[in-house]
């Protein structure tokens, strides 16, 4: 059989980026996706979004669920200080492999664990996993309809502080209905939407980002 879209995605990345150079993974990435073969990173406009998120909230822990081909995770991972990790969930295993490889072609390879199953069976044990008590910021990306059982998941394990960031991709196309009534009409998050396109097209999209306000 041919190769898949992510092993050809990785290879555009070991041919047109720069090793330990996550801003040129990035860019071969999105030029990749614009002009040989569209794949579902968060792409460059929403990037630039997740950029501005991330800077603003400076975490010091970071989960993010839907690896794919490490896309995003470089994206955020570059603009974390040195100490801090980020903890990345990706059910499919092709996927997690081209994602360590992209993570690693970025030079960022001891920032980032990329771990393999379902999040509602990781989630759990997250605490014990790594010692922490709760994450700074999370990026929804992962199955659109797990994104509200997922984030009550999240709440129940007290995995979320007061003030902890979570921002959500495709809040519009796919689309996330009941996640974002959720998070929009319960008092224990202040949301706020950032209207963008679905990436590399003029199709309308958009991210969530709520603050959760403490229990
Ligand atoms: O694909 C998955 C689910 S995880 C990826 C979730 N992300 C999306 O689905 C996603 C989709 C789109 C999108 C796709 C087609 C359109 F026409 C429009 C939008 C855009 C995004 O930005 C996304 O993040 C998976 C998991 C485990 C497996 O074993 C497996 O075979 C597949
Ligand atoms: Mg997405």
């Amino acid at each position: 059989t041919r190769t898949t879209r992510p092993q050809r995605l990785l290879q555009a990345v070991s041919i047109n980026a720069v090793r330990g150079d996550p801003d040129s993974v990035i860019k071969a990435i999105d030029h990749f996706c614009k002009h040989t073969e569209w794949a579902m990173n968060v792409g460059d406009e929403k990037g630039a979004i997740l950029d501005l998120v991330v800077m603003e909230t400076c975490p010091s822990t970071v989960l993010e669920l839907g690896t794919y081909c490490g896309y995003s995770t470089v994206r955020i991972t570059r603009l974390l200080p040195p100490a801090t990790k980020l903890i990345t969930v990706e059910m499919n295993p092709e996927y997690a492999h081209v994602a360590r490889q992209v993570i690693q072609h970025a030079g960022l390879q001891d920032k980032v664990c990329v771990l393999e199953g379902e999040s509602a069976d990781l989630i759990p044990k997250m605490a014990n996993m790594f010692g922490i008590q709760a994450f700074d910021f999370v990026f929804l990306d992962h199955w659109k309809d797990h994104y509200l059982p997922d984030i009550r998941l999240l709440e129940d394990c007290g995995l979320l502080a007061q003030g902890s960031v979570v921002l959500a991709d495709n809040v519009v196309c796919p689309g996330a209905p009941d996640y974002l009534n959720y998070v929009r009409y319960n008092l224990k998050y202040s949301s706020r939407f950032y209207q963008a396109h679905l990436e590399y097209t003029r199709v309308l999209d958009g991210l969530e980002r709520s603050e959760y306000q403490g229990d």
